[in-house]
């Protein structure tokens, strides 16, 4: 149980799955999308937590369980000391929407391309009683475009294609600021920019969590964005987390099989140039099978498979300061455990 709000973490995955029925009601199965995911992220030590993997992982349902449009079918999901579902009854959606912001995939797609940007800014302040009317609006919004490296007079009178996709994804963030959320979580933000911009986005996400103290969960599956700009990281595969820690840490010397598979598939990092990481993973589409599969999900692509992996489900063995699910490292490290919850400094 948690004890009071002011010792809670910010937000806590406590054993959180999210099943859905695929097919037919008859001939219809069950997929778990989110399988026995922990997680725990502190309240006092905003950091830059990234959710990694293939396609079909697991990442877009997690992200939507964070901000509260998914209810988990099993396991908690708690901000703050108290179940989601519950701040959400007491407080209403838009409350808690403007301490968990999101920042989605498409810019392009989360502006009108009829209106000019600042109305849709403007919009954001008021709905969220930041400002009474589009004159108070402008301070706020423009406070924010600042915090993104933009601001109102740059962006007055534009509409979304006269903005480079950088730009508009840094206006997306700055419209996500305007509540002054203690939480933004952004799905997949790079992939549809330019891959010369990403980094004016992913820095944007640096300056949050040091300037402004915001706590960015960041959904991808761009290895090279996650390693430069992550404190800590969580490999998903078919809905577990297979292995989670400090980032250099997991994808310096990666322990689960499948996240050395991942490793192979982008370039060497240089460690002066971590943003020499320049490369997108690439791996086979999404296989339905093996979310169904019993044993570890990864069973079938292993080249280290075991017998017992084909029927039990790895639990999390501790490997240095990560967990890693993975029978190869059932004696690597004493005792089990089940949630990765410490905070490391590693450097920043
Ligand atoms: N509402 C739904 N009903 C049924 N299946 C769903 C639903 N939402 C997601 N899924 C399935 O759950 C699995 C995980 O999907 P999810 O979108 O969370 O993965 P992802 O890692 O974010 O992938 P991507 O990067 O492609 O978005 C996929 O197999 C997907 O088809």
């Amino acid at each position: 149980m948690t004890s009071g709000a002011a010792e809670a973490p910010l937000f806590e995955l406590d054993r959180a799955v999210v099943t859905f029925r695929i097919g037919s009601l008859l001939a219809g199965s069950r997929l778990v999308a989110v399988n026995d995911v922990s997680l725990r992220l502190a309240a006092e030590k905003p950091e830059i937590f990234t959710l990694a993997g293939e396609s079909g992982s697991g990442k877009t349902t997690l992200a939507r369980v964070l901000l509260g449009d998914q209810a988990p079918s099993g396991g908690a999901v708690r901000f703050q000391g108290t179940p989601v579902a519950e701040v959400i009854r007491v407080g209403g959606h838009k409350a808690f929407m403007a301490e968990v912001q999101p920042v989605f995939q498409n810019p392009f797609e989360t502006f009108n391309p009829l209106r000019h940007v600042q109305e849709y800014l403007f919009d954001t302040a008021i709905n969220f009683k930041i400002a009474n009317n589009r004159q108070q609006a402008a301070e706020p919004v423009d406070a924010a475009l600042r915090t993104v490296g933009l601001s109102l007079a740059e962006v007055q009178q534009r509409y979304p294609h006269e903005l480079s996709g950088g730009q508009l994804q840094r206006v997306s963030v700055a419209r996500a600021l305007i509540p002054n959320p203690k939480v933004i979580v952004a799905d997949e933000p790079v992939s549809m920019v330019d891959a010369s911009l990403r980094m004016e986005i992913v820095n944007v996400f640096k300056r949050l969590r040091d300037e402004e103290g915001v706590t960015v969960i960041y959904i991808t599956h761009d290895l090279a964005t996650a390693y430069y700009v992550s404190d800590r990281i969580a490999i998903m595969l078919r809905g577990h987390v297979v292995e989670s820690g400090p980032v250099e840490e997991v994808l310096d010397h990666p322990a689960h099989p499948y996240a050395q598979l991942l490793k192979e598939s982008i370039p060497e990092p240089v460690p002066e140039d971590k943003a020499a990481w320049t490369q997108q993973i690439t791996l086979g589409a999404t296989e339905a099978r093996e979310f169904g599969q019993v044993g570890c999900k990864f069973a079938n692509r292993c080249p280290h498979v075991m017998e017992r992996c084909r029927s039990t489900n790895p639990p999390d063995f501790p490997v240095g300061n990560r967990l890693v699910k993975c029978f190869l490292y059932d004696n690597a490290g004493g005792s089990v455990t089940g949630t990765f919850t410490e905070e490391r400094d590693h450097g920043r």
